[in-house]
């Protein structure tokens, strides 16, 4: 049987230097467990357009569909800033989850007990929280029509259109009903029904879907609140759904509380493929951090807990994928950090290839 294949597309910025970091990772898993990949590399966002005049070529697209999965690093930065709306490095990477058709987007916020004192809020808050935001991936205003600038009288108007079919907020919700009845069977799904017509529809599916969930708790809660109820009390929280908009702003909010952007990986997930593997693209879920590229001070963690996904959602090795958060975990006991991680005085911060190679340590330990 041919290895599993992995297509790894580092993209802009920090992504190559954190990417770097997890092809170290699955070196290790190859040598020291079995694991073996055929990977192969590609370019997305800026990179592409620099070589392809594209944010993605069409051989990319294809070569994503095919794989198992892909691992992509970050897309973006200052340089694309006054590109054409449709060759910005972000429309490389809306395309791979439009046309890969990855509607259930797994964000986990955890927090790690070495972390808990550096959230910026207090520790009890945080100690302990594992919540999973399940974000809708490829519909709402990400993609809605009509869109665009237009002229309107003797003035310009720009236009978005949040768009809900009852079909993809179904296989959403049902993606995470199925993750709740995993973990705490506890579900809470987020929307504005009080002002949008898709939040009623949103609320009434949802309700639909969990009727097939008896034992499944479900609550509804406003995206506003929401926000506010993950800053005052997020253990509250075990499954979270909601749409593209609000999942992009209330992930973002999460990963502060387990200390840094830099901790928090993704999962993508579409359809099962004609091998029973899900279609699925892995990425961390910050950007391409123009503001520290090529210092070495991004930190890898979000990309290789992402990896961690993939051996978990894609490849069944949820041990292997808790060998991996395991290892984070000790560097992070054993005080390692990254700058963005540094709250205590006289600790020197560690290099993004430095804590790449700590974590391989803890995986030599841990075997
Ligand atoms: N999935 C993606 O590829 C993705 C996600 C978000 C933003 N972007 C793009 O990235 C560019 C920059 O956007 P932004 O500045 O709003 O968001 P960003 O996530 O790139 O950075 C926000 C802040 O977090 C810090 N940060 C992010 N990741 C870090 C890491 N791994 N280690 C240490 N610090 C980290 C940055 O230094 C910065 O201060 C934009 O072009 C944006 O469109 C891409
Ligand atoms: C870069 C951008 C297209 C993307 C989004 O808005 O979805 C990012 O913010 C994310 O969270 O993955
Ligand atoms: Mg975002």
């Amino acid at each position: 049987m041919s290895n599993p294949s992995l297509l790894i597309l580092p993209g802009d910025g920090i992504g190559p230097e954190v990417m770097a970091e997890v092809r170290k990772i699955i070196d290790w898993f190859g040598t020291n467990r079995g694991l073996q990949f055929d990977v192969s590399e590609d370019l997305v966002g800026g990179a592409a357009y620099d070589i392809h005049g594209k944010p993605l070529s069409d051989e990319t697209m294809a070569k994503a569909q095919e794989v198992d999965a892909v691992l992509l690093g970050a897309v973006g930065g200052p340089k694309y800033d006054d590109l054409d709306f449709s060759l910005k490095p972000e429309r490389g990477l809306l395309r791979l989850r439009k046309e890969m058709d990855l509607y259930s987007n797994l964000r986990p916020a955890q927090c790690f007990d070495a972390l808990a004192d550096f959230s910026s809020l207090k520790k009890d808050i945080v100690a302990g929280l594992d919540i999973m935001i399940v974000r809708e991936l490829t519909s709402g205003v990400y993609f809605g029509e009509p869109r665009g600038i237009f002229e309107e009288g003797n003035e310009r108007v720009g236009i978005n259109t949040q768009r809900y079919t009852e079909s993809e907020i179904e296989r959403a919700a049902r993606s995470a009903f199925e993750l709740a009845m995993r973990r705490n069977k506890k579900l809470c799904s987020m929307e504005k029904a009080n002002v949008m017509e898709s939040g009623i529809l949103w609320r009434e599916v949802v309700t639909r879907v969990g009727a097939e969930y008896p034992e499944v708790e479900l609550s509804h809660m406003y995206a506003d609140n929401g926000a506010m109820q993950l800053v005052r009390a997020p253990k509250q929280f075990d499954v979270i759904v909601t749409d593209n908009l609000f999942g992009d702003v209330l992930s973002d909010c999460a990963a502060m509380l387990t200390g840094s952007l830099g901790m928090l990986p993704s999962a993508s997930l579409g359809a099962p493929m004609a091998n029973g593997r899900p279609k699925a693209m892995y990425e961390p879920v910050h950007g391409s951090a123009p503001d520290i590229t090529g210092q070495g001070k991004a930190n890898p963690i979000a990309c290789i807990l992402s990896f961690a996904m993939a051996l978990r959602y894609s490849f069944d090795q949820g041990d292997e994928a808790g060998r991996l958060e395991a290892a984070i975990e000790k560097v992070l006991a054993d005080g390692v950090r990254t700058a963005d991680l540094l709250a205590d005085e006289g600790v020197e911060p560690v290099s993004t290839s430095e804590m790449g190679d700590a974590i391989l340590a803890a995986l030599d330990e841990s075997v």
